[in-house]
C-alpha cells in the first residue's frame, strides 16, 4: 500500500480560467506531492482578460467544508485566498479555531486577495476589518502583495527600504510571520520578497522576468510554501522552497486566451506534457 500524502487545504475562490484561485492552488499542491483539499468561498465568471461574476458560497457551507475535510483527512497545512466578504472571514475564523487551525497549531497561511491582477475586486470594503481582527492575529505567516500592503496599512511602497516599514506595520496586525511580496515594484530589476517576524528580516530574490504572464503568481508562492509547511520545514525554509519554485514557475508561463496566462506549476513535472501523445 503506498503512503498517504500531507494534506493541504486551501479556503479559496474558484476561477474559470484555470490560472488563479483554487485550481491555481491544486496543480500546485498536487506538483509539490502533497494532497489538496478544498474549502470553495466563491465562485467568480473569469477569464484571461478579468473578472466578469462574483457569487459567494453561504458562510455556513464554507465552514462546513473546512471542518469535514480537516475532521476526517486531517490537514497537516491550510492556506486561505479569496474570502470576498466579512460574513465568510467570520466563518473561517471560527471553523479553523474549531479543528485547530492557527498559529501555535495547524501552519495557517493567510494570502490576503482583495483584487484580481485586472483590479476588479474581489473582497468587500467592509471585510479589511475582518482581516485585520479575525485572520491577521491567527496567520502563521500572511503574504501581502504592495497592493494589499496599502490597503492594510495606508502605506505606499516604492522602494526595498519601504518594504522593510510595510512589514514592520503588518506585523504589528498580529500574525507571526510577514511576506511582503515585490512583485508589484515595477522599478526594480529583481524581485525581492521580504519576510519578517518582528526581530529578523530575510530577503528572498529572484530575477524578474520579462513575461506578461504572471496570473496566479501570488497563489503558487502561498500554495507552495503551504505545502512545504506541511512537510515539515520552518516557515524560512518554507518561504525559500516557495521563492525557487514561483521563480521556475515564471519561467514557465504561458499565454492563454486574449489576455494574461498563468505561471506554471507544470515545469516540475516534466514528463507531463509528453504523457499521452497519441
Ligand atoms: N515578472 C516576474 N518575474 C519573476 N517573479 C515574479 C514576477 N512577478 C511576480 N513574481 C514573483 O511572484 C510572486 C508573487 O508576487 P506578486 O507581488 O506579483 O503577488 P500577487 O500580486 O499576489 O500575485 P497575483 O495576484 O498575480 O497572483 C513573488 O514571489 C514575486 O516575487
Ligand atoms: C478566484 C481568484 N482568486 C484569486 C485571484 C488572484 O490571483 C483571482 N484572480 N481569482
Amino acid at each position: 500500500m503506498t503512503t498517504t500524502p500531507p494534506r493541504t487545504l486551501t479556503i479559496a475562490g474558484s476561477d474559470s480560467g484555470g490560472c488563479a484561485g483554487l485550481q491555481q492552488d491544486l496543480r500546485t499542491f498536487f506538483a509539490c506531492g502533497v494532497h489538496g483539499l478544498t474549502a470553495v468561498t466563491a465562485v467568480t465568471v473569469q477569464n484571461s482578460l478579468g473578472v466578469t461574476g462574483v457569487h459567494t458560497v453561504p458562510p455556513e457551507v464554507v465552514a462546513a467544508q473546512v471542518e469535514a475535510v480537516a475532521t476526517d483527512i486531517g490537514v497537516q497545512a491550510a492556506k486561505t485566498g479569496m474570502l470576498a466578504t466579512a460574513e465568510i472571514i467570520e466563518a473561517v475564523a471560527g471553523a479553523c479555531d474549531r479543528v485547530h487551525i492557527g498559529r501555535g497549531r495547524t501552519p495557517f497561511v493567510v494570502d490576503p486577495v482583495a483584487a484580481s491582477m485586472h483590479g476588479e475586486p474581489l473582497l468587500h470594503a467592509a471585510a479589511m476589518d475582518s482581516y485585520r481582527t479575525l485572520l491577521f492575529p491567527r496567520a502563521t505567516l500572511v503574504t501581502p502583495n504592495l497592493d494589499e500592503v496599502r490597503l492594510f496599512t495606508g502605506l505606499d511602497v516604492t522602494t526595498r527600504a519601504q518594504q522593510r516599514d510595510a512589514a514592520r506595520a503588518l506585523h504589528d496586525l498580529g500574525p507571526e510571520w510577514v511576506l511582503v511580496k515585490g512583485g508589484h515594484l515595477r522599478g526594480d530589476p529583481e524581485c525581492l520578497d521580504l519576510l519578517y517576524d518582528g526581530t529578523d528580516f530575510h530577503e528572498f530574490v529572484g530575477p524578474r522576468f520579462a513575461t506578461p504572464h504572471v496570473h496566479g503568481s501570488g497563489d503558487t508562492l502561498a500554495s507552495t510554501t503551504t505545502a512545504a509547511l506541511a512537510k515539515g520545514h520552518d516557515v524560512v525554509s518554507a518561504v525559500a522552497a516557495a521563492k525557487d519554485f514561483i521563480v521556475e514557475s515564471v519561467r514557465a508561463a504561458y499565454p492563454v486566451g486574449a489576455g494574461v496566462g498563468p505561471v506554471s506549476p507544470l515545469w516540475r513535472l516534466p514528463d507531463a506534457a509528453t504523457f499521452l501523445t497519441p
